[in-house]
């Protein structure tokens, strides 16, 4: 059956990202939080978004009108009831992200898909929680979702390939490029980001060239649109630290993988990036 109704858990960064996405592209979407008030706070982020979207001219009133009232909010999980894909997007937790599948493929439509926009964990983990295990896999879209053409659509262990086409098709649908990957550590791109982190920082630590170096370097020299350094600041250093822990364990602790100590040191520092207004640059 083809997927028309999608469900969306959290409504932060990424959960109203993605319901955005879907609203824009005409698709009903209802959106699931823990409270009102966070709900309220991802809906007048995807309302500004739609609006700006109409001002440029890439949506027309009608579209803008019927992008609006396609949005449902909820915080009860019974009202995912009607979906036939319900999309994950809670904090990086393997247990809360268990416990709130868990609850949905209790409620859920038979045939309904259940996903996760999980960046590092393993799907095949995370769908053990799931009575249909078959029905359940990763749709990895990246941040700002409505701009990323690509999404990891991630196969676990058990999906069937009538759901992966499934999603494969709706993600088209979202004018999205999906990328089929198998359930590995860090999929393509976060583990081919490991090492571009990784290496940065071993060569700054090795006095072989500052963070100012590096990324004009892999700017002006590589076309990379930002440096490894600007682009942890940017992420977080806590983020970026614990995804390279997660692919560094998935794969046994492969060296290649090990994270340097220095992240960790500036963790424990509170030199975040750019959320705490210091990482590898200052920030005013
Ligand atoms: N931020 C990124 O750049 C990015 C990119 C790709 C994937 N991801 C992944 O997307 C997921 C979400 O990340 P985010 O950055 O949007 O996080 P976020 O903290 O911005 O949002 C998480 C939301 O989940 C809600 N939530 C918490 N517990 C809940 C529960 N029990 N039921 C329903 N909602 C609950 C929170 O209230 C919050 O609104 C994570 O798995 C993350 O790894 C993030």
């Amino acid at each position: 059956m083809p997927i028309n109704k999608v469900g969306v858990m959290g409504s932060g960064t990424m959960g109203s990202g993605i319901v955005q996405l879907i609203l824009q592209n005409g698709f009903p979407a209802i959106m699931y939080d823990i409270n009102e008030d966070i709900l309220e706070k991802g809906k007048n982020s995807i309302v500004k978004r739609l609006n700006r979207l109409h001002e440029k001219g890439r949506l027309t009133l009608k579209e803008l009108n019927s992008a609006k009232s396609n949005l449902t909010l909820s915080t009860e999980m019974k009202d995912l009831n009607v979906c036939d894909l319900i999309i994950e997007a809670v904090p990086e937790k393997l247990e809360l992200k268990k416990n709130v599948l868990e609850e949905a493929s209790t409620i859920c439509k038979d045939h309904a898909i259940l996903a996760t926009n999980t960046s590092s964990l393993s799907v095949t983990q995370i769908s053990t929680s799931v009575e249909k295990t078959e029905h359940f896999i990763g749709m990895h879209f990246f941040n700002p979702a409505p701009l990323m053409p690509l999404v990891e659509v991630v196969k676990g262990v058990k999906t069937t390939s009538s759901t992966i086409e499934l999603v494969m098709e709706f993600a088209k649908q979202l004018h999205k490029t999906p990328v089929l990957c198998e359930d590995t550590p860090g999929f393509i791109v976060n583990r081919i980001a490991r090492p571009f982190y990784n290496e940065a920082i071993r060569i700054m630590k090795d006095q072989i060239a500052a963070p100012e170096q590096i990324d004009r370097i892999m700017k002006e020299a590589g076309n990379f649109k930002m440096g490894p350094f600007e682009l942890q600041d940017l992420i977080g250093i806590d983020v970026n630290f614990s995804s390279t822990k997660t692919v560094h364990e998935g794969f046994f602790g492969e060296s290649r993988f090990r994270p340097h100590p220095y992240q960790e040191r500036m963790v424990q520092a509170g030199l975040l990036g750019r959320k705490t207004k210091k990482g590898f640059y200052d920030y005013e």
